[in-house]
């Protein structure tokens, strides 16, 4: 066994540390662990950088810059600028995006060894209190513990029960981002965000696209008219929805797979090339075995952790691997929280913090705080400002006016309370506007702020201006 200190000792002024995954707080904190002179085990199966650099956020949003370049070229016709035909070449543009993948792992990898981190490729799973076996990669197998654990392994693509799914080579997002050659028709399973980012990325590159969603709408977290105002933007580039579906079958016949699904009280029969199943994500708890060091699960398997990230004694489980939202600026603040708390005499919370989100779909859908729906059941005055894309000036002049700006405003505090932007550059004009939640910037001031003119930015004064909608709040 390895041991850098045994298992029941007091933590002493250098501790030691085991990091079981290199995602987005994993690699962060073994840095900062070692960087304070802790002496810092990183286990990682597979790839530092985990899911958000070799297969999520990376690769999926630099893959959507060639779809957004394809439609540019396909639509200048309306500006004015008429292009040549539109050729798609899958495997450059596949070439280029794992070329920045590798280019973000290898510096990561770097800045990790730099730091004075044991790097491990291996497995991990707990035998006793912050204690793990490790098979590494080769077949090896060692014995770790450590006075600190931090478990930050991620999660993987749920796979739902239906009959023959497993037999008719089902593509998860990961093997979506190697294809080489373009799915004729591409059905997908699900209508999230993973869904929608790939319906118009693949509807875009010319595939023809289907999306089946089991529930009546799609975004049942956002606004209804902002779900369906982004829904209506992807009819319009040619992806359809069934929704409310519910998939009975899937079988493999001639180069074909086909879906049979329940719609209503009909049945349809769904046939594609190529299948991608997106029916949200699953915590890698099952084979991780955290009850030993103490930790508890919960009916979903997310481990359970109090608002500072601990899940039992000296054991902290960052990112997915806990549940809640799953994105990569929540991961990376659990690191910051748990580096804060340990080396900075810090006590920040997960329930202070923002959570804001970009769908990277064209128009990007930006979110932060409370949307319309969620101040209905505040129980508080509130008013809500929404002013449409199409009397943005700026969204005029880029021929981009689909979808709207929204602003929650307390009624008694004139503060906003949630921000949603469906439009170009949501995500950029979200975040100007949590950035003036931040300073506790008035509706008022916003309404009066002299902003460039003519940016998207500019338009928040007009938002302001608009005449508000008075929710009295349900409570
Ligand atoms: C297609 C896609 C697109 C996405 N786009 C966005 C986006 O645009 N913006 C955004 O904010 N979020 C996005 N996300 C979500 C984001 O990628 C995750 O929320 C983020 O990566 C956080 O992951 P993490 O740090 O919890 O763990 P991960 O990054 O998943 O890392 C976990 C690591 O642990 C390793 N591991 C697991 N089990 C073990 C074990 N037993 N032993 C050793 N190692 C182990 C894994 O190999 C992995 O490297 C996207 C996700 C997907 C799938
Ligand atoms: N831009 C971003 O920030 C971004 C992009 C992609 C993924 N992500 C993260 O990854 C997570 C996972 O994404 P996701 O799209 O897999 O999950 P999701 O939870 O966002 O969406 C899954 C969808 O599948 C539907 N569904 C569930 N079971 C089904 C079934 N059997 N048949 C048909 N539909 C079914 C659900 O109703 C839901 O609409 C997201 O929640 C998000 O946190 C973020």
């Amino acid at each position: 066994m390895t041991s850098a200190t045994p298992d029941n000792a007091r933590p002493q002024p250098s501790p030691s540390a085991l990091v079981i995954g290199a995602g987005q707080a994993g690699g962060p904190l073994a840095g900062a662990l070692a960087q304070a002179g802790w002496s810092v085990t990183l286990i990682e199966r597979e790839h530092v950088g985990g899911t958000c650099v070799n297969e999520g956020c990376t690769p999926t949003k630099a893959m959507i810059a060639s779809a957004q370049a394809a439609h540019t070229a396909r639509h200048s016709g309306a500006l004015g600028v008429h292009a040549a035909e539109v050729g798609i070449d899958l495997g450059q543009i596949v070439d280029r995006v794992q070329g920045i993948v590798r280019d973000f792992r290898e510096g990561s990898e770097a800045g990790l060894l730099n730091s004075g981190v044991t790097l491990l490729a291996g497995e991990a799973r707990f035998t006793g209190l912050r204690q793990v076996e490790v098979t590494l990669t080769g077949g090896k197998q060692q014995t770790f513990s450590a006075d600190y654990v931090f478990i930050n392994a991620g999660a993987r693509p749920r796979w739902p029960e239906v009959p023959g799914l497993s037999d008719v080579g089902a593509l998860t997002s990961r093997e979506m981002l190697h294809l080489r050659e373009l799915p004729t028709h591409l059905l997908i399973l699900g209508g999230g965000y993973i869904s929608l980012e790939f319906a118009q990325l693949f509807a875009r590159l010319g595939s023809r696209v289907t999306v089946i969603e089991s529930g009546p709408r799609l975004l049942p977290r956002e606004d209804e008219d902002v779900a369906a105002a982004l829904q209506a933007v992807l009819e319009s580039e040619g992806v359809a929805f069934v929704l409310g579906a519910s998939a009975q079958e899937a079988r493999r016949e001639e180069h074909q797979t086909t879906l049979k699904v329940q719609v209503g009280g009909d049945t349809v029969t769904l046939s594609g090339s190529h299948l991608l199943v997106a029916v949200g994500r699953r915590p890698n708890t099952d084979g991780l075995n955290v009850e030993a060091t103490g930790a508890q699960l919960d009916r979903h398997g997310n481990i359970q952790v109090d608002d500072q990230l601990l899940a039992a004694e000296r054991v902290y489980a960052l990112g997915d691997i806990k549940g809640g939202p799953a994105f990569t600026h929540i991961s990376y603040d659990d690191y910051r929280i748990v580096r804060g708390a340990l080396l900075e005499g810090q006590q920040r919370r997960t329930s202070q913090r923002w959570v804001p989100y970009t769908l990277f779909t064209d128009p990007q859908l930006g979110q932060v705080g409370l949307n319309r729906q969620q101040a209905l059941t505040l129980g508080r005055p509130t008013r809500v400002y929404t002013l449409p894309m199409s009397s943005v000036a700026r969204a005029i002049e880029m021929g981009a006016t689909a979808g709207m700006m929204r602003a929650v405003v307390d009624d008694h505090t004139d503060q906003l309370l949630g921000v949603t932007v469906l439009g170009p550059e949501g995500g950029e004009v979200m975040g100007a506007l949590q950035l003036a939640m931040m300073g506790r910037l008035s509706a008022a001031e916003l309404r009066n702020a002299t902003l460039a003119h003519p940016t998207l930015c500019e338009s928040v004064n007009n938002l302001f201006m608009s005449e508000p909608e008075r929710l009295a709040g349900q409570g």
